[in-house]
């Protein structure tokens, strides 16, 4: 089934194509973060743009709407939603796919994790159901073969954002280097590197070891997280 209503940033597969060896901002703040408001974040992706971001990683149909109203670049739209009958929560099923269709992004950044999804709705049907929609697909994925799962499935690019937040991936104190290296050298498709990038030395060395564009969140647009390291660094 298509959904009809929708407006892109950009047309057609163009999206890729202008991130490549760029920054993506990941503009997100939850319900319990100091910042959590769609016209902040509506600020923020502005900020970003004008510093030079290629892109913005967003969460939420009320975010994405003010920051489409607020920058012209391409979004990357995810919506994180929590099951009892599962532990995946970014963009988990059809009902959260079907909403950022509606609102219309470029690319939906998805789970696509080995993990059961809420209502064992299941990942391949959920790609091909955007794919047929028209829109791009992210799989973050937390493990190598996860990564080559996603790819075999249809997605148009992967992401290490779920890198250590999966119960069986080890969280490193920075970005997961081994796992984007194992990543670039074995897929055939765009391999993001996400999550723990704290620096631009780091961003700087995910695009050396063959990233094909880096998405920053935290230590962009999460000022208390940022005022925390300076803190203990000062102990
Ligand atoms: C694990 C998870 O839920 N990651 C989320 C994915 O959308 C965001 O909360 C992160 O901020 C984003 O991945 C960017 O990563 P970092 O904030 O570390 O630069």
């Amino acid at each position: 089934m298509k959904l009809l209503i929708y407006e892109k940033q950009i047309e057609g597969d163009d999206m890729l194509d202008k991130v490549k060896g760029k920054l993506i901002v990941s503009c997100q703040a939850l319900k319990d973060e100091p910042l959590h408001s769609s016209y902040i974040m509506g600020k923020m992706a502005k900020a970003a743009w004008q510093g030079g971001a290629a892109a913005i990683r967003a969460n939420s149909v009320e975010d994405i709407k003010e920051i489409k109203a607020e920058v012209p670049l391409p979004i990357i739209g995810l919506i994180k939603a929590s099951y009892s009958d599962s532990d995946v929560y970014i963009t988990p099923t059809k009902r959260e796919v079907d909403k950022l269709l509606k609102v219309g992004v470029d690319m939906i950044a998805l789970d696509a994790t080995n993990r059961k999804r809420p209502k064992d709705q299941e990942l391949k049907v959920l790609i091909s159901y955007i794919k047929n929609n028209n829109c791009l697909v992210m799989g973050d994925v937390s493990t190598f073969e996860e990564g080559v799962m996603a790819e075999k499935l249809g997605v148009d690019c992967v992401s290490t954002a779920l890198a250590g937040y999966t119960t069986y991936s080890s969280k490193k104190e920075g970005p997961d280097f081994s796992l984007l290296t194992k990543l670039v050298k074995n897929l055939n498709i765009p391999v993001l590197a996400e999550g723990r990038i704290n620096t631009p030395v780091e961003a700087k060395k995910a695009l050396d070891i063959g990233a094909y564009a880096v998405v920053v969140g935290t230590a962009i647009t999460r000022p208390k997280e940022i005022t925390k390291k300076f803190v203990y660094s000062m102990i």
